[in-house]
């Protein structure tokens, strides 16, 4: 679904790399590039972190929503900052761009390391690591809410992520169709592997407490009454099968046992 040819706005996480590819894209197409943050910096006359410590992050996200609004006119391909899914104003002006917005999708581990190499941006100055996860939580579904396409981006070069959105410009309608839809699967797979890894949290509280009280760790009973409950609870759906819950839960209960123990044996 790209609405106009060669306009795209580039969203994302701090350090997916939307500077950098947005560039690439650019240099490989032949195409204009703009950068909101440098925009910013132009209008301003100051730096991003001169900006953030004169003007405070409210002062920030004025100017940003300013330039946003000024560059949905722009012929090129749009590098946002990181932060422009914390207005809903700038939602709706990314959801209503005439441009294509592609949500670079990327891992906090990569995304902390480099930054942490550049360390140019004031909000990782200012944030623990566990502060940073919670917004990286809390922007996530707002990229995926208005992206046209989720690129994944890692173990990938700039110059691939930039020849990967290339080729969506010549993909036909049907082939695009079918490239949204398998971003839209690859997203929810994404969603479903982050959802079980939230799960081993538990699984990790839940074995200290077992240890604690000396409770063992296969409880069969607890595991048939999951397996009734989940049944009951998806009776009416018919794509989710009794078999599939029964396979599902095998998988996620032996991944949860083999962990409890390995805990316990340390
Ligand atoms: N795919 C990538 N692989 C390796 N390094 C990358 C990649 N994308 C970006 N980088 C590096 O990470 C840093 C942050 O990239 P940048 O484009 O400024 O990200 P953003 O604009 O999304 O904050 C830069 O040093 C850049 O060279
Ligand atoms: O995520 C954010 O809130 C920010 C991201 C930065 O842009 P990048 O995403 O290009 O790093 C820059 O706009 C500013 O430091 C705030
Ligand atoms: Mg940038």
């Amino acid at each position: 679904m790209i609405k106009e040819p060669d306009t795209l706005m580039l969203i994302g996480f701090m350090g997916a790399g939307k500077t950098t590819v947005g560039k690439e894209i650019a240099r490989q197409h032949h195409s204009k590039f703009l950068d909101i943050d440098s925009e910013i910096e132009r209008v301003a006359g100051q730096t991003i972190s001169e900006i953030f410590e004169t003007r405070g992050e409210v002062g920030f996200r004025q100017l940003e929503t300013e330039v946003l609004n000024d560059v949905q006119t722009f012929n090129g391909i749009v590098a946002t900052g990181g932060g422009v899914v914390e207005r809903q104003e700038n939602l709706e002006v990314l959801q209503h761009s005439p441009a294509t917005v592609i949500y670079l999708h990327g891992n906090l581990e990569s995304t902390i390391g480099r930054l942490i190499l550049e360390g140019q941006r004031p909000l990782l100055q200012e944030k623990s690591t566990a502060e940073f996860f919670a917004l990286w939580q809390k922007r996530d579904p707002k990229y995926q809410q208005i992206a046209n396409f989720t690129v994944e981006t890692v173990g990938k070069k700039p110059s691939r992520i930039a020849a990967e959105i290339i080729a969506l410009f010549s993909a036909n309608q049907d082939e695009l169709a079918l490239l949204q839809l398998r971003s839209q699967i690859d997203a929810f797979d994404r969603q479903i592997f982050q959802t079980i890894a939230e799960r081993f949290q538990i699984v990790e509280d839940i074995a200290r407490y077992k240890e604690k009280f000396g409770i063992a760790t296969i409880q069969n009973n607890r595991m048939i009454q999951q397996r009734i409950a989940l049944k009951s609870d998806f009776s009416a759906n018919k794509d989710i099968t009794d078999d599939m819950i029964d396979n599902i839960m095998t998988i996620l209960m032996q991944a949860a046992i083999d962990k409890e123990v390995k805990q316990l044996n340390r």
